[in-house]
């Protein structure tokens, strides 16, 4: 009998190329294999008029795929990595981590080239705290405005004026064929990206031997280590809500170099650190990160993030 295997996916755009993307390589690595997507709305996908950051964080999009899991309607839930929470749930594993696309940030616009381009006062939607705090320490001239809602949405926003230009993750576009729209790209060193941005991540029961066989093929233990280090860093520094924190982690050959920052919301304050150790370390090298920036007092800017909530 052919194998079969179920995939929880949200129904975006960007989700459902991630879920495809999935089905394709398990029937490239498996020949035969039953691959079938199961789509399904979560919390996250149905308010859209309020910022993330108020309405729970980024659980709010993996919670009912992972409840498809626990209760047998799927066998896989396929994820942004970004959007899984540090805290992981019992009963569940996610140990599959596919290669990952580009991590950087995305400027987009109609009207401008650049962010250096951009005039005094001009309106840059985004709905990241990371990305707004980041982009406010480096413009305070500019007007940041809230942006939710999925990619195509998003750039619907653009294109009716509402802003001037957005910033989002290139992963996205480029995932869902908008490559052409990015007006530029952002640096590490101007928006240090969100743990986990533009890794696909696969979860599973953690009690299916079955599964896991199957999606060993697809892991990429470069990506994964990189991914490691970043999670273990925001783990350290809180739990799993939204809050203005970027983590950054890049290869050497086997060393790894983890970038972190934390910044107050008006982008007054901005505390970096990084450190560099032996990929086997990812996570001690995240805690050091972390810890790094506890000693600058994060602790209290996070504190602060959370209060304005
Ligand atoms: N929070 C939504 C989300 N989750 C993952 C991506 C982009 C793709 C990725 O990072 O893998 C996006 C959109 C964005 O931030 O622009």
């Amino acid at each position: 009998m052919s194998q079969m295997v179920r995939i929880a996916t949200r129904k975006s755009a960007l989700a459902l190329w991630q879920a495809e993307y999935v089905k394709a390589e398990l029937e490239k690595h498996h020949p035969g294999i039953m691959v079938q997507l199961v789509p399904m709305s979560t919390q996250g996908d149905k308010i859209l008029d309020t910022p993330l950051a108020k309405i729970g964080g980024k659980g709010l999009f993996v919670k009912e795929l992972e409840t498809a899991l626990l209760d047998g309607r799927a066998d896989i839930a396929v994820h942004s990595m970004k959007d899984v929470p540090v805290a992981f749930p019992e009963g569940l594993a996610l140990q599959t981590i596919c290669p990952r696309e580009d991590p950087r940030d995305a400027f987009v616009s109609n009207r401008y080239a650049s962010l250096a381009e951009l005039p005094a006062g001009a309106v840059v939607g985004t709905s990241s705290l990371r990305r707004q705090c980041q982009l406010k320490a480096r413009r305070p001239d500019l007007v940041i405005k809230d942006l939710r809602g999925n990619v195509n949405t998003r750039l619907a926003k653009l294109d009716q004026g509402d802003f001037d230009a957005i910033i989002l993750a290139a992963a996205g576009l480029i995932r869902l064929g908008f490559q052409q729209r990015i007006a530029g790209w952002l640096a590490p060193e101007q928006s240090l990206p969100a743990n986990g941005q533009g890794a696909v991540g696969i979860e599973c029961r953690a009690d299916d031997p079955r599964i896991q066989q199957l999606l060993a093929a697809l892991h990429d233990a470069d990506t994964a280590d990189r991914v490691l280090a970043e999670r273990a860093m925001n783990r350290r520094l809180q739990g799993g809500c939204q809050v203005p924190i970027g983590a950054y982690a890049e290869l050497d050959g086997d060393t790894l170099w983890l970038r972190g920052l934390v910044g107050s919301l008006d982008g007054g304050q901005i505390l970096q650190a990084e450190a560099k150790a032996p990929r086997q370390q990812a996570e001690a090298l995240g805690v050091q990160v972390a810890e790094a920036l506890l000693a600058q007092g994060a602790a209290a800017l996070l504190a602060a993030a959370y209060q304005e909530r």
